[in-house]
């Protein structure tokens, strides 16, 4: 029986990111995937051309199904869209004794807003507090802090002002940055810098869903934070790599890289 991990995020249409990105990752590392879906996106490789969320009784009755009788054993969050929509997916959360990976996705990879920004202090407030792990990229943490990182050092005071929400553990990543691709994994007490080659190579839409969701199929498989954030970090690194230019704009990483591997092996 595979672990059951659930994502709670925006679907995009052209498979790149969003639920698309979440399903395709836990594919990929073994676990047993389920969604539920906030909103829709018309997306594609050169931006978000339209979204439209979901009532919030769907969200709930999508969540319920799946909690009342597969289960879950971690569960994944990213597109919220609304305050109203970020205030019922945590107080859905806060029922649950699985690990949550809150991914608090605010804008697309083309600066296109995903979240409204009346949303943000739900966010801070009611979505953080409900985090295992928390992911925020480096415009998120301005967004929701007001620390703005421009090196390495500054990732510090990033993790720290995040962590004041309450998450139990913050993944800062880096990968706005120039250099090596260095994200900040800490509790507030011990500190995990993990750090990859930058690949110049533009196919990296999809980097941050496909993260978060492989930190929870790693928590679901029963491993630590650390554990699973370290694996999580190879897995993106390595679709990335593999990343393709489908479109005419930013094209997806390549969810099946570590499959490929094996079957051409
Ligand atoms: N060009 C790159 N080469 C290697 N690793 C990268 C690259 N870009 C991002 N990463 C890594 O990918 C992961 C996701 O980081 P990123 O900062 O891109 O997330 P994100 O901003 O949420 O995603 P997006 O920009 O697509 O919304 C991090 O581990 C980061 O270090
Ligand atoms: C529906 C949806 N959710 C999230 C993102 C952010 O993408 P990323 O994984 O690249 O941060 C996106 N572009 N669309």
């Amino acid at each position: 029986m595979p672990p059951r991990v659930l994502t709670v995020a925006g679907s995009d249409s052209g498979g790149g990111a969003g639920i698309q990105a979440d399903l395709k990752t836990m594919l990929a590392l073994g676990v047993h995937g389920m969604s539920v879906i906030t909103a829709v996106t018309a997306q594609n490789s050169l931006g978000v051309q339209g979204a439209w969320e979901l009532p919030v009784q769907a969200v709930r009755a999508q969540y319920r199904s799946v909690v009342d009788d597969i289960g879950v054993q971690a569960v994944k969050t990213g597109m919220l869209a609304s305050a109203e929509l970020v205030e019922t997916v945590a107080e859905l959360i806060s029922g649950t004794d699985a690990p949550v990976v809150v991914d608090p996705v605010g804008v697309s990879k083309h600066g296109d807003p995903l979240l409204a920004a009346s949303a943000l202090d739900s966010v801070r407030t009611k979505l953080l507090p409900a985090a295992t792990v928390a992911t925020p990229n480096l415009d998120e943490v301005a967004q929701l802090t007001g620390v703005r990182v421009e090196s390495e050092d500054d990732l510090r005071r990033a993790a720290a002002a995040v962590l004041a929400y309450g998450p139990r553990w913050v993944l800062i990543k880096g990968g706005h940055l120039s250099g090596d691709a260095l994200d900040l994994l800490t509790d507030g007490s011990c500190e995990h810098w993990l750090r990859a080659p930058r690949h110049d190579n533009r196919h990296t839409h999809g980097t941050g869903c496909t993260l978060a969701s492989a930190i929870a199929s790693g928590l679901a498989k029963g491993l630590t934070v650390p554990e699973a954030v370290t694996g999580a970090k190879e897995y993106v690194t390595g679709a990335i790599a593999a990343g393709f230019a489908l479109g005419a704009g930013i094209g997806p990483v390549d969810h099946a890289w570590a499959l490929r591997a094996t079957h051409a092996g």
